[in-house]
């Protein structure tokens, strides 16, 4: 039943919505059962487990016997490791299984995510370091430690990498990562269930509860309130916690005003989208990762055309290396060009001067023909100097080209409009938050 596996994932992969998949069914580890005959999985907690076993388990059994063509073919799921699966004896009896011991702790780390293959930049150097300080002192430096910021740009990466130190300077310590969709989906289980002393008591054992992308609780006053209660046992006994979300915790409608606060007890750093070096630096870390030679032509050209969201950075070196792949050709510049001709036309088209002048119009309330005239009132200066950087950071228009798009200025003013914002978002609050949500607009 082992080798119907893989394939019955990938039927599962295109019938689920992608974070259906990615969190529930990928981290599964598959075996041979002791008799086996049936198919083993191996879930990494009693979360993914019981979830599992809830809601997909039944069609699992469905697609191995499509699969396997045996109409009796049977799975079944525990918590559980490959790594620490015995090897399964043919013809021995399924033993019962005693309730995992404090060894069998399943941290859910992802260990391939470091800091030392976490490039840093400007970008995202004060949440390195503010990672990298609780990960050595975890109780003590800061609780919690909040890293937000839009999507993909490595707060999951950095806050698996807090655990993974963590872990290697404290061998046996128990770290806990969740997805906050995790959080819910157990806690509403164990509603069902009547089983939420239970539920309580998995976060009693924890030295550490990472828990990523918090936004996700918005508007769900019941996991806010178990999460609120969570939050204060964790904080009270020293245990550490690290959250992670898409954007400040105050700015998130829809959550409670007390929970914010309690957010706001600890350190909260925001990560910022890379700069073009910091682009460059990260796709030939990841490039050398894989053993994949990249010129360094072509990871500018890469950076120059990809925006900011360093997933899509990853997608687009992903493609070129499985094109030169298939084409047996060497990754140069003329090919990355003509591989990555629709991947960079699809970015380009999703934001462009134009857009961005909209988008920024609209939130000022102003036309975009106010931020095109030659008027400099404050009220239009400073919008149109956003929209401008934002030009620069978004798209890969040079300067005097995007002061063609703004009523045909000059490069010079485009530059100084760039280092004007720059320089205002490290000092003035309310232009940091504007330039955030309309970040955040162009880029999701
Ligand atoms: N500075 C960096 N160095 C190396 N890799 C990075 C860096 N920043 C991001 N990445 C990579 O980009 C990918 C996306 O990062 P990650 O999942 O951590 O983003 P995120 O901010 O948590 O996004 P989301 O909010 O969508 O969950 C990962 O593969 C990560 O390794």
């Amino acid at each position: 039943m082992l080798a119907a596996w893989p394939l019955c994932l990938s039927h599962l992969e295109s019938e689920l919505p992608p974070e259906e998949f990615i969190t529930w069914l990928k981290p599964l580890q598959a075996n041979a059962s002791e008799s086996g005959g049936d198919l083993l999985l191996y879930a990494p907690n009693a979360f993914v487990m019981d979830m599992v076993r809830a809601r997909y388990l039944a069609r699992i059994i469905e697609l191995l016997r499509l699969v396997s063509g045996h109409e009796a073919a049977a799975a079944r799921i525990e918590v559980g490791s490959l790594a620490r699966a015995p090897a399964p004896a043919r013809g021995a009896r399924a033993k019962g299984r005693a309730a995992a011991p404090e060894e069998d702790f399943v941290t859910q780390l992802d260990h391939a995510y470091t800091f030392d293959n976490f490039v840093e930049g400007r970008s995202n150097q004060i949440a390195r370091s503010a990672a990298w300080q609780v990960a050595q002192n975890p109780g003590q430096a800061y609780n919690p430690l909040l890293l937000y910021g839009t999507t993909g740009l490595g707060k999951t990466h950095l806050m698996h990498a807090a655990g993974n130190l963590m872990r290697a300077n404290r061998p046996g310590m128990k770290v806990l990562y969740l997805r906050s969709e995790q959080f819910f989906s157990a806690m509403m289980k164990a509603l069902n269930e009547k089983s939420m002393d239970q539920f309580k008591r998995q976060f009693q054992r924890v030295d550490a509860l990472l828990l990523d992308d918090i936004q996700f609780f918005a508007g769900k006053d019941r996991t806010q309130e178990e999460f609120f209660h969570t939050f204060n046992a964790l904080f009270d006994g020293k245990q550490q916690i690290i959250l992670t979300c898409d954007r400040y915790p105050r700015e998130v409608e829809g959550l409670e005003a007390r929970l914010k606060s309690r957010l706001a007890w600890g350190l909260s750093v925001s990560i910022e989208p890379p700069d073009f070096e910091t682009r460059a630096a990260i796709l030939l870390s990841k490039a050398r990762a894989r053993g994949v030679e990249l010129p360094d032509e072509v990871a500018y050209l890469i950076a120059k055309n990809i925006g900011t969201n360093v997933r899509d950075l990853e997608g687009a070196l992903n493609t070129l290396v499985a094109r030169a792949h298939f084409a047996g050709e060497p990754i140069t510049t003329a090919f990355a060009q003509e591989a990555l001709r629709d991947v960079v036309r699809v970015h380009k088209q999703a934001i462009s001067i134009g857009n961005i002048q909209k988008v920024v119009a609209d939130y000022y309330q102003l036309r975009v023909a106010d931020l095109l005239s030659k008027r400099r009132t404050r009220t239009l200066a400073r919008p149109r100097q956003i929209a401008m950087t934002l030009a620069k950071e978004l798209t890969s228009h040079s300067l005097p080209e995007i002061g063609d798009g703004f009523g045909g200025r000059d490069h010079t003013t485009v530059l100084h409009a760039c280092r004007q914002i720059r320089k205002l978002l490290d000092t003035d609050g309310v232009l940091r938050e504007d330039w955030d949500k309309l970040f955040r607009k162009l880029t999701e």
